[in-house]
């Protein structure tokens, strides 16, 4: 089992707790996790509930920041005594290296980083970009962590941040929106609840864990159900319709990479 650095976990809702339950399966060293509510943790690591009661001695080499934008800059300066000699990877959507810096000051390392949750099964996909004080062996560090939960792309530059938030930071809901509204449509044309759900769910999961273990562009996968003058493409034609998915989609993306760089500071 790989060993994982020792981690200062700030903030353990839906993508804290993701990457941490990813990283307890790939064998995490001590850990400490700062969360204000209940929290099992199986041994050597350790919950407490504030910043407070982190251990003065601990030396963890990274500190996730997982809690909300908004949260952070009043823990910030909580988390002085540890920050010496550990990386900052921060997971805060939007937040940019720029905002980081003002936080922590010039020197301290950082890393920003936009996982998503599949990360819990060690499916996930981070966008990654360091600031310029982070050392090729903290990159190094940085990378094992993340890629202990999935996939890991090193942007060439910030700029890309925003977009990539919008595609695989955020696509999760897009594929849970897409499983719901085939639910709904199939209950709207007649399916009982219980057979719409089944082959809403069963066909999302099957179609994506078929796309991961194919060597197949998507394209060529779609194709492969849609026999000419079949059925599928009479539903493709009108989904691939420049004013359908082309479009919607990429209003959506748009819209979501704009909120990602409002939310920068
Ligand atoms: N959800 C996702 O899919 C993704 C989220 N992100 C980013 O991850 C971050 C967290 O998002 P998400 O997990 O969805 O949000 P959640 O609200 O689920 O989690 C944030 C957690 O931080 C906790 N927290 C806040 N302040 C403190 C504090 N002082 N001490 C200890 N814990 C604290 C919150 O506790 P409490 O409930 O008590 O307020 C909560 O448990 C955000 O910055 C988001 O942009 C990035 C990629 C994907
Ligand atoms: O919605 C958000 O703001 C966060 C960032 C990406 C996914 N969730």
């Amino acid at each position: 089992m790989a060993n994982l650095p020792s981690i200062l976990l700030i903030g353990c809702g839906h993508m804290g707790h993701a990457m941490l339950k990813g990283w307890l399966k790939k064998g995490l060293e001590t850990s400490v996790i700062v969360h204000r509510h209940t929290l099992e943790l199986p041994s050597p690591h350790q919950h407490v509930q504030s910043t407070a009661e982190i251990p003065k001695a601990f030396k963890p080499k990274a500190i996730i920041l997982a809690m909300k934008p908004a949260q952070a800059a009043e823990i910030i300066p909580s988390l002085a005594p540890w920050t010496k000699e550990a990386v900052i990877l921060s997971v805060l959507g939007g937040r940019d290296l720029t905002w980081l810096k003002n936080q922590f000051g010039d020197q301290q390392p950082v890393v920003r980083v936009m996982p998503n949750t599949p990360s819990e099964l060690g499916l996930g996909m981070t966008s990654v970009v360091a600031g310029p004080t982070v050392t090729d062996q903290q990159k190094q560090l940085a990378d094992d962590l993340l890629h202990a939960v999935g996939e890991v792309a090193w942007l060439d530059s910030e700029k890309e941040m925003d977009v990539a938030t919008a595609i695989a930071g955020c696509g999760p809901a897009y594929i849970f929106l897409l499983a719901e509204l085939l639910q709904k449509v199939g209950e709207e044309k007649g399916l009982s609840t219980e057979l719409a759900r089944l082959l809403a769910r069963q066909t999302v999961v099957g179609s994506a864990a078929l796309l991961g273990n194919s060597s197949q562009e998507s394209e060529a996968l779609r194709k492969a159900v849609a026999t000419p003058g079949g059925i599928t493409e009479r539903a493709v034609n009108v989904l691939i319709d420049s004013k359908a998915w082309p479009d919607s989609l990429s209003k959506a993306i748009q819209a979501a990479a704009d909120r990602s760089k409002e939310m920068a500071s």
